[in-house]
């Protein structure tokens, strides 16, 4: 692992201080900041290259179209994806599920098939398929998690039917930190016919992800979790069902001919991609892309890990703590209640310390239903925190529940 200090020294926002006390941002699970580098890259775009893309005959577009189309290869090689017209830049994880729910489930789902979710997902892996199933008629099946935050492969066998024509799975919980044997998943799924759309926004900027080797059919993740701006994201999707859907959104772009009777789109990426893209927020993700690869998404989930272990191990010695999600595999995310406080009151406390974390229900509610909480305190870790934010995570939670209690 590079010298952590030195990586620290990349993200101008660490300097500062909150309520007095050196920040000690512990939510990279919500956004993750942003390193010198990608801040750089954006201010560049606008004060020497901002140029809209694709049709600009001039110099300045033609630059600002290299720089866009090559942030597009950065994420199709970091991926390894077969091919840039697999990757489709998006708003982030979100709208990358939505797309999905909109052109292909729309396009080949019918009354009666069915869409398998896990029971730790979050909102925007859950609502986009209670709308299909509100409006096609769809069966919805949940796979439900175990008393550690884990699912059953056993389990989910057995509730793939022929009926099932899309998985649509989380890689890592952000709620429970539990990281799902996808590859596995995939593998059951499509062993039913079924097509898998994996929600990575919790997992690239953690560890390596081949989605040739997985074999998913769908990859989605956020810019601004991998060290990258926000509102910008990516959809990845196998060539061939990318070419037989239809359209996400229709305008400039998304075409390549125009008539009142009739209209070509154009290829792939580009007939997701329609109206002005995001050229500043991909070219900033590029440039996260570059961290990445410099710094090592193993090595960085490795580090993650350890800090993850050594925080788990000081929080339980409070008395009362219980730790919610204790899956086997597991990355950078400790979620945490306190017997007799409520989450809120604690992590307000903790900000007078100058502690960042967040206490929500982590836009997972049945996963708080399921621990029977109704939000914890969550704790989430990036590249840039160290064992010295632990103890001082761990001194603030002591300090508030005693001022709480
Ligand atoms: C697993 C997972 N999927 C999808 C999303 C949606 O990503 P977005 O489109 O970029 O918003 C999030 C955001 N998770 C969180 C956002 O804020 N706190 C969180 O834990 C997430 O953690």
């Amino acid at each position: 692992m590079s010298d952590i200090s030195l990586l620290r020294a990349e993200f101008p926002i660490l300097k500062q201080t909150e309520n007095g006390q050196p920040l000690v941002y512990l939510d990279s699970a919500a956004t993750t900041q942003k390193p010198q580098s990608v801040i750089d890259a954006i201010t560049q775009y606008y004060t020497q290259e901002n140029a809209n893309v694709h049709r600009g005959v001039y110099g300045l577009s033609e630059r600002a179209t290299e720089k866009y189309e090559g942030a597009r290869e950065k994420v199709r090689a970091l991926l390894n994806a077969k091919s840039t017209q697999e990757i489709i830049f998006v708003r982030g994880a979100t709208e990358a599920i939505n797309l999905v729910a909109a052109t292909w489930a729309r396009d080949q789902l019918q009354a009666g098939d069915e869409v398998l979710i896990t029971e730790m997902e979050h909102h925007s892996n859950i609502v986009p398929w209670q709308l299909l199933r509100d409006q096609l008629g769809i069966r919805l099946n949940v796979l439900r998690i175990n008393a550690l935050g884990e699912v059953c492969l056993n389990a989910m066998a057995s509730m793939l039917t022929p009926k099932t024509k899309l998985v649509s799975i989380t890689h890592m919980s952000n709620a429970l930190g539990t990281i799902n044997p996808v590859k596995e998943m995939i593998a059951l799924a499509h062993g039913v016919g079924a097509k898998v759309m994996v929600d990575g926004a919790q997992a690239v900027a953690h560890m390596k992800v081949d989605v040739q080797d997985l074999n998913c059919d769908f990859y989605a993740f956020s810019g601004h979790k991998t060290y990258g701006p926000t509102g910008i994201g990516v959809l990845y999707g196998k060539q061939s069902l990318l070419e037989a859907m239809s359209p996400y959104q229709a305008g400039g772009d998304m075409i390549y001919s125009v008539t009142f009777e009739k209209t070509q789109y154009n290829v792939l990426p580009y007939k997701f991609e329609a109206g002005t893209p995001n050229i500043a927020g991909a070219i900033g993700l590029g440039v996260a892309v570059d961290f990445l690869n410099r710094v090592g998404q193993d090595a960085i989930g490795a580090y993650e890990h350890e800090l993850m272990v050594y925080a788990t191990e000081q929080l339980q010695t409070i008395d009362g703590l219980r730790i919610i999600g204790q899956a086997k595999n597991k990355g950078g995310v400790v979620s945490f209640v306190v017997e007799g406080v409520h989450p809120h009151d604690v992590a307000t406390l903790m900000d007078q310390d100058g502690i960042a974390v967040r206490a929500s229900h982590h836009c997972a509610m049945p996963v708080m239903q399921h621990f029977k909480v109704p939000s914890t305190i969550r704790a989430s870790l990036g590249i840039y925190n160290n064992f010295e934010d632990i103890d001082r995570l761990v001194a603030s939670v002591q300090e508030a529940i005693q001022m709480l209690r």
